[in-house]
Parts: C-alpha cells; sequence; structure tokens
C-alpha cells in the first residue's frame, strides 16, 4: 500500500516573531521575502504567546541576520517593533501535494500522469493505458483521497466498448462500488446508473446547441435517447417528446429524468429498436387508434405548451405557439428563398421569408432558430399533455447514435403518408464520425443511399474531435419528399398501431 509518510518535505524556513497588530503592515512591508507556498499561509501562530505571531519568511531569506532582505524594509519595520528571528520548520506532507505532484514521483519517468479523469457525479471515470494498468491502486486511490468528498467511486474503463448500448465496462478501482449518480447540464438534473446507460458530459454543448434550435411547441423524436440530454431540456422548453431507447435501463432512467425535471407530461419513452420505433410512431395506425408508449408517461403537467394540431381545430383559434421555423440552404451558401412556417387552425402551413442573420455555422449555413419576440410560449395549467399524432406531424428527428445512425435513415423511406401529413416534412439531426480520409460527399451519399433519396441543403456541424483522426459531426437536413408515401391504402405506411 502507499506509504504516505514518503511524501513528507521538510523546509527549514526562518520566521519573524511580531506583535499580531503588525501582521498586516509587516506582510506589505516584506512583501517578495515571505514564504510563498499554494495553500500555505505565511503567518501562524506564535506558539508562545497569543499577542504575537510569526511572520514566516521564504526559503531565499537564508540568513539569520536577515541580510537577505532589503535594509530599507527591515529599518522601517524596526520603527514599529523589535524584530525578533526564530528559526521555523515547516513539513509538507502528502495532504499537501496535488495528485499530479504524488503520481508524478510514483509513476515511471516519462509517462503521461493521469491525474485528470471525467467526473459524472460522484464518479471519477479513468483511462489508464495499457502501461499503467500495474499502477491503477494506487493511481485510483492518489485521486480518490485528493478529490474526496467531490468523488466517491473511482472507475477505470476496461477493453472497448462492444455492446450495442454504448456502455462502457468499468472495473471499480476505489471507493463505493454503487454508480447511480446525479449530474447536472444547464438547469436539468439526469440520474443515471453509469454502469448500465450511455452517458457522455462532453456532449453537454452539442445537446444544448441542438436544443437551441427548437421551438416551444414543436414535436421532436429522438430515437437514440438514453437517458434524455436532449428530450429532457427539449421537455422543458415546451417541446413535445417521443423519446427511444433499445436500452431498458435508459428508458427507465429517461422517465426518472423526466419526473425529476417535471417534464413527465411531455416525454413519451420507448424502449425499441430506433427502425421499429419510427416505423410504428410515423407509420398511419389503421384503425387510428391513439399510440400509446410503454407505460403511464402521461401525466399532468404544468410546464409543457404543446397543442396539436387537432387541439387548435377544436379551439378555432391560430396555434400562435406551433410557428413551425424551417430554414434550409445549400452548400452555396445560398441564404435566398429561406422561409419560416407556422402552422394554421387547418393545418396548412403559411411560408414567410425569414432574416438570414440566423446562419452561424462554420460554413454559413445552420439550422439555427432566430429568436422569436415576445413569448408565444403558453402554459397547459394541470393538463395531461395530448399526444400529437406523429403521423401528422414532427419538427425534428435526433439521430445520436454516430457509429450508426446513417444506416438507420432507411427507416423513413416511403414512411409518411402524404395524404395524412400536415406542414413541412421533419428536420433530422443524424449524427456520424468522420475519419481523417473520410469526406461530407461520402457521408452525404451513405445518408442517401440509407434514404433512397436526394438530400437537399445539407448542413455539417462539427461536434468534437473524438480521435486524432477522427470527429463527430451532426448532420442537418430536411426529410426528402421521397419519404412520402403517395397511397397509404394497403401500403407499408400502415402501423400496427402496437406502440
Ligand atoms: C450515443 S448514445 C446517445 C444517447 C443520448 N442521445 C445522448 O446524447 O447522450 C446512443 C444510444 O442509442 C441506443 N441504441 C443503440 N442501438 C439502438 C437501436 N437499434 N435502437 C434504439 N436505440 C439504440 C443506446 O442504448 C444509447 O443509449
Amino acid at each position: 500500500m502507499l506509504d504516505e509518510s514518503k511524501f513528507d518535505v521538510n523546509f527549514k524556513l526562518l520566521a519573524l516573531r511580531i506583535p499580531r497588530e503588525l501582521c498586516k503592515i509587516a506582510t506589505r512591508l516584506l512583501n517578495g521575502y515571505l514564504l510563498d507556498k499554494p495553500r500555505v499561509k505565511p503567518i501562524t501562530e506564535d506558539p508562545t504567546s497569543e499577542k504575537n505571531r510569526y511572520v514566516i519568511l521564504s526559503e531565499k531569506v537564508q540568513n539569520p541576520d536577515l541580510s537577505d532582505i532589503p535594509s530599507q524594509k527591515l529599518d522601517e519595520l524596526e520603527k514599529l517593533c523589535e524584530i525578533e528571528v526564530v528559526p521555523y520548520s515547516l513539513t509538507l506532507g502528502y495532504s499537501y501535494w496535488t495528485a499530479d505532484h504524488i503520481l508524478k514521483q510514483i509513476l515511471p519517468p516519462g509517462v503521461e500522469v493521469p491525474s485528470s479523469f471525467e467526473t459524472i457525479g460522484h464518479v471519477a471515470h479513468l483511462n489508464i493505458h495499457n502501461e499503467l494498468l500495474t499502477f491503477k491502486d494506487v493511481i485510483a486511490k492518489v485521486i480518490y483521497d485528493k478529490n474526496y468528498p467531490r468523488i466517491k467511486t473511482v472507475v477505470n474503463k476496461v477493453g472497448t466498448i462492444t455492446n450495442e448500448f454504448r456502455v462502457p465496462k468499468f472495473e471499480i478501482l476505489a471507493g463505493e462500488s454503487d454508480m447511480v449518480t446525479e449530474v447536472k447540464q444547464y438547469g436539468a438534473t439526469f440520474k443515471l446508473d453509469y454502469s448500465l446507460v450511455y452517458w457522455n458530459s462532453r456532449l453537454e454543448h452539442e445537446h444544448i446547441r441542438l436544443v437551441s434550435l427548437f421551438q416551444p411547441g414543436e414535436i421532436i423524436c429522438d430515437m437514440f435517447a438514453g437517458i434524455g440530454p436532449f428530450a429532457i431540456p427539449a421537455a422543458q422548453k415546451g417541446c413535445l417528446l417521443y423519446a427511444n431507447d433499445l436500452n431498458p435501463d435508459s428508458v427507465h432512467y429517461l422517465k426518472i429524468n423526466a419526473k425529476i425535471n417535471k417534464v413527465d407530461g411531455c416525454v413519451f419513452a420507448y424502449n425499441l429498436d430506433a427502425r421499429k420505433f419510427v416505423s410504428e410512431l410515423m407509420a398511419v395506425p389503421v384503425c387510428e387508434k391513439n399510440l400509446e408508449s410503454d407505460d403511464s408517461m402521461v401525466k399532468a403537467c404544468d410546464t409543457c405548451s404543446i397543442k396539436t394540431i387537432d387541439d387548435a381545430k377544436a379551439e378555432g383559434t391560430k396555434l400562435g405557439i406551433v410557428e413551425k421555423e424551417v430554414s434550409g440552404n445549400d452548400v452555396k451558401n445560398d441564404l435566398e428563398g429561406i422561409e419560416n412556417f407556422s402552422t394554421t387552425v387547418d393545418g396548412s402551413i403559411v411560408a414567410s421569408k425569414r432574416p438570414p442573420d440566423c446562419f452561424t455555422e462554420e460554413n454559413g449555413n445552420d439550422y439555427s432558430g432566430h429568436k422569436k419576440k415576445g413569448n408565444t410560449h403558453k402554459r397547459m395549467k394541470g393538463s395531461v399533455m395530448p399526444k400529437a399524432k406523429a403521423w401528422e406531424h414532427v419538427d425534428h428527428v435526433i439521430m445520436n447514435l454516430p457509429a450508426s445512425a446513417l444506416q438507420f435513415l432507411d427507416a423513413f423511406r416511403g414512411i409518411i403518408s402524404r395524404k395524412c401529413w400536415k406542414g413541412p416534412l421533419p428536420l433530422v439531426h443524424c449524427y456520424c464520425f468522420i475519419r481523417a480520409n473520410e469526406t461530407k460527399e461520402l457521408i452525404i451519399s451513405e445518408a442517401e443511399s440509407a434514404l433512397n433519396a436526394k438530400i437537399e441543403d445539407p448542413v455539417f456541424h462539427r461536434v468534437r474531435d473524438v480521435a486524432p483522426n477522427k470527429a463527430m459531426f451532426c448532420l442537418s437536413f430536411r426529410l426528402p419528399e421521397a419519404c412520402f408515401i403517395e397511397d397509404i391504402t394497403g401500403s407499408s405506411g400502415h402501423s400496427t398501431g402496437e406502440l
């Protein structure tokens, strides 16, 4: 085990014993000659008298006659009191030194010291390289000691992720074995079991960037929702969420998180394969039977603002809250013809020119939303959020499974009933990886062959570099018209109404 006393360092220093009321002025006068160590104060108690203090001098003052300090400074101090020099012994030990300092002494010279880690609530996630695996326990102990109580569990990722839920395997190296924890992102709270579900704190900016494109009242379909880092903030914004994940544990926490964040009336959770989810959600039910989510997700919700097109019809009013913003542009940076859409009472779409200043992406193009004037977000106090008919309208589709989301685009082939659909087709936000030897054109062609249709006006947003030769991107585009199915009778565009 680690012998903590090995890290003791003793400093033989000098100190001035002075009346305690002169501490401030002495500190000012001796500026530059005082002990200068992070987190150690240069003034300390005199063990022999309450009335005095020790002013600890820096290591560079070695002579007891204080000849290392300019005489002018000493003269000034002497005018105020008698100066008494005393030896002072300072020991800085294990509890003082940083994790980086200690690990540098333990590990072989030249290796990269693993003193930084990803924090997920009370869990510190390390990725210890093979050459340091023999030191893994001591590394974990130091990180635990230095970060407790903020960190209560230190884990190391084992091997590479191979399972479809994208959950790494961990070994617990120090602290509690409980990996159920809580994380906060932009005001939302997420509970999760880090050993069972996918979570990546590095995606926080991306989650919020994408949600910032959504407008209150919009209908969002999240095909690979995880525990809800897109879905929960979108619902908090007043969107209606159809959120799905194949991992039952993710869906379990998605529901808990919807409750914790008081949006459980706006988040409908499903535990299906994404293809099946989309085909069930967006296809017209044979008997127009209402879709049912897998349990009682529909709850009273104070914070939601969704009204379906049908609700508005019933009220005979224009749906102010579902003003739909749509943008599209091509790689030539042509901003002309970009339009806003508002859904009117009959579900038809009113188009209006939108200001071009909303294009902020690296290539000049974007699907960002422009700020609306005023707050059109109305609350439905104490009411149950009505489910929208997703086969009539969905505004955005989120596909965050970068390793294979492009291949799932085939789920949209001929799925949307032209007869039933109201408004523009959804904007799809499909995450992918692009390697150094790949191009955006290659990605587009992969997406197009999955859709079996041409994509107009694609926009790429670089999310983050995941490896030296690999970056994560978000490809946004409007679902092509080819996804319409003309004749719904007897077509594959019917759902079994299983959801
Ligand atoms: C990269 S994670 C993204 C989770 C979440 N959207 C986020 O941003 O943190 C991908 C998620 O897709 C889920 N998944 C993998 N294959 C799936 C499939 N065939 N159908 C539905 N979900 C799937 C995984 O369980 C995982 O939660």
